[in-house]
């Protein structure tokens, strides 16, 4: 049977914009305030999606959630009709109000952690929502996010849905942007490295001292209990806490993988040659660690230009791409870095540019906006085939987001009570071309 890696990229919400919401993570600090362009944003991330699905990948598409978020600004006491809710919240708590107005689920890599049916002992795909309850503005979206997920691989011969993991921080779980999969094959069983960044347990751990780590091991561990993972298929290990200090807020940020390629930073973990040794004699076959130094790329060029926020697809010809933002042309060092990986004789052969400024401006890159999902054959056609990219899609997605996406939003725009309608006017329509069913509250 034939395998895949699907990648299923998260939808833009219509209430993109740039509100500093992220601490730890630079570029959402640094561009608070901007005016940003939710139809841009939309369309730069569907012409990525276009494009992998153009290359010959499995490719898909997540529904985002309703911004605003009524619901939790109700249940924090503010009333009346949606209308004075709105504004009552935009002169009391302004805060608050840009936490529910977020549409930050788009970095779909933080949605949740999947497991692939060659690695878990009852051979179906697992899903567990993460509960991102280090930001408020995240710590939102779980619920919702299981909703879209079940619509989406909506299937219980194949795929197993879990609820999120408690609400605090000693779970602080973000998905698969701490979790990669390395395997020989797609369809064989892989070998699932969960990076977390602290112990929420052992006070006496060594964690960071001026970011959060949000990534705790006991999440980590109860995600592979969940996913019914044997102790022999999964690594846990630590991401150096001074790099999370540098503004390295995921994983995802300093390191990725495909199949038995590792790409990373020199700084990325802790116990590096000791967890790399456990990952190679865990693997059934051999692994290419791919080094970056310090000396090659500094952390600040890592963070700035998202190197390691790429994503590394194995192409239908066998050999590996990476597809990188454009921000990493536009960095010196980065660029001749990617220039020389090429050459280097590593699995990866090829770059690819694409131009995601709008989340990038918000510490989202390329691997932030997809969900990776190993599937076999018989999985990938039992997935909700209306969310799966072709022409006819993205010729729908596109109309869709021109009709009613605006160009500009700022933070004082997220107080206007027409965005209620536009929003719910696209999300309603939304669910019917992907067939989603009711998955938002205000279709109930
Ligand atoms: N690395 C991965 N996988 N994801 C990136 C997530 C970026 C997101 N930014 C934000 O939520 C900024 C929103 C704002 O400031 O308006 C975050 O920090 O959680």
């Amino acid at each position: 049977m034939k395998h895949f890696e699907a990648n299923f990229d998260g939808l833009v919400g219509s209430t993109h914009n740039y509100a500093g919401l992220s601490f730890g993570n630079v570029a959402s600090l640094n561009n608070a305030a901007l005016t940003s362009n939710p139809k841009a944003a939309a369309k730069q991330g569907l012409q990525k999606a276009k494009s992998l699905a153009d290359l010959g990948m499995v490719q898909g598409v997540l529904a985002p959630q309703e911004r605003p978020d009524l619901y939790t600004l109700r249940r924090i006491g503010f009333s009346g009709s949606d209308t004075e809710v709105l504004q009552k919240a935009a002169q009391q708590a302004p805060a608050l109000l840009n936490a529910c107005c977020s549409a930050s689920s788009m970095w779909i890599a933080n949605a949740a952690t999947v497991s692939p049916s060659a690695d878990t002992r009852d051979g179906k795909v697992h899903f567990t929502p993460a509960n991102l309850v280090d930001k408020l503005h995240r710590s939102i979206e779980p619920v919702t996010t299981g909703k879209i997920l079940q619509a989406t691989f909506n299937n219980d011969r194949h795929f197993r849905h879990h609820q999120h993991l408690p609400e605090h921080t000693s779970f602080g779980d973000e998905g698969a942007a701490n979790h990669t999969r390395l395997c020989s094959e797609y369809g064989h069983a892989g070998v699932e490295l969960f990076v977390y960044g602290q112990q929420a347990t052992n006070p006496s751990a060594v964690k960071p001292t001026k970011y959060p780590a949000r990534q705790t091991l006991e999440a980590s561990q109860a995600v592979a209990r969940l996913h019914q993972l044997d102790d022999e298929s999964c690594v846990f290990m630590q991401q150096n806490p001074g790099v999370i200090d540098q503004g390295v807020f995921h994983n995802d940020v300093i390191s990725v993988g495909n199949q038995n390629v590792l790409f990373y930073h020199e700084q990325a973990f802790l116990n590096t040659d000791a967890k790399f040794d456990e990952i190679r004699r865990k693997m059934s076959s051999d692994m290419h660690f791919v080094k970056v130094s310090t000396d090659q790329v500094s952390i600040d060029d890592a963070v700035r230009s998202y190197l390691f926020n790429t994503q590394i697809i194995t192409l239908p010809s066998g050999e590996m791409a990476i597809i990188a933002p454009t921000n990493c042309q536009e960095n010196p060092a980065v660029f001749a870095y990617l220039n020389e990986l090429v050459t280097l004789g590593t699995p990866i052969k090829q770059v690819r540019y694409y131009d995601v400024k709008q989340s990038m401006q918000n510490g989202g890159g390329p691997a932030c906006l997809r969900l990776r999902v190993a599937m076999n054959e018989q999985e990938v056609e039992a997935v909700n085939q209306n969310t799966l990219m072709n022409n006819a899609l993205f010729t729908r997605l596109n109309t869709w987001v021109d009709k009613h996406y605006r160009d500009q939003l700022t933070v004082n725009d997220l107080a206007d009570p027409q965005l209620i309608i536009e929003s719910r006017t696209a999300l309603d329509e939304l669910t019917q071309i992907l067939k989603l069913g009711s998955v938002y509250q205000f279709q109930k």
